[in-house]
């Protein structure tokens, strides 16, 4: 698989892969742990009241070092599953060049709608940042116009599966893209986005 280090037109230093520094992903995937035994759990008052303890105590431990966006390391790993930002499932990628991707996920607890299927927002978010990375692979930045989603079987959680993402053509400044869920060979959900390449000054 090859991933651009520099993705479209962002600022080269927004996405970084590990320089040698701190083990950022081990403290991301401790906070996914995290968000799906706290989503899971049924604990004790003693062990609820333990828990908010620990958590406010890592809260007011990071949050000397807030940064401003520029700064900012979750979400521009782009070497960690989901770029290291925990709003994202775990995404793993297989195949990547700039016409399509093939990438492997599964969702725990913490993206749970109810029996045993995804939230269904979580759907949307998967593909627009499967897309979202795709439009802009080797291309100047764009960002999502539309994306139209199928909800076609439910997306089970704890489970493995595959989200594809395809270029289907480009017209000037807008990039057409598909993209599909499968769990097996069942198609959960599959949608349908257009990009848009920014002007100059656009955010
Ligand atoms: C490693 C990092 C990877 C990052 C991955 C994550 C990526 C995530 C991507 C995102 O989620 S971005 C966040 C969600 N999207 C936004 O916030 C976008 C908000 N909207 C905008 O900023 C503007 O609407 C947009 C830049 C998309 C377009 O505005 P413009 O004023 O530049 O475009 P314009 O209205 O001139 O339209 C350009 C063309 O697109 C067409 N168009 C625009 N919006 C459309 C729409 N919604 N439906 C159909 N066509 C649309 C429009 O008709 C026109 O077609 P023609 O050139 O053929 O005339």
């Amino acid at each position: 698989m090859s991933e651009p280090g520099n993705i479209g037109g962002f600022r080269p230093r927004r996405y970084r892969t590990d320089g040698g520094g701190p083990d950022f992903g081990r403290m991301i995937e401790a906070l996914r742990r995290i968000q799906d035994g706290i989503t899971a759990a049924d604990a004790p008052e003693g062990v609820v009241t333990e828990v908010a303890d620990m958590l406010e105590k890592v809260a007011a431990a990071v949050e000397p070092y807030e940064v401003d966006e520029e700064g900012m390391i979750a979400g521009r790993r782009v070497d960690l599953p989901g770029r290291g930002q925990a709003l994202i499932p775990p995404l793993e990628y297989d195949e990547w060049d700039e016409d399509h991707v093939v990438a492997r996920c599964s969702m725990g607890r913490f993206y749970l709608g109810a029996n045993g299927a995804a939230h269904g927002g979580v759907i949307p978010l998967v593909f627009d940042e499967v897309l979202g990375r795709l439009a802009n692979t080797g291309r100047p930045v764009s960002r999502t116009a539309y994306l139209h989603v199928n909800f076609r079987a439910i997306t089970p959680i704890d489970a493995p599966l595959r989200v594809t993402g395809t270029v289907v053509r480009i017209e000037g400044r807008k990039r057409f893209l598909t993209a599909a869920l499968h769990h097996g060979d069942t198609l959960c959900a599959d949608g349908d986005a257009l990009f848009v390449a920014l002007n100059p000054g656009q955010p």
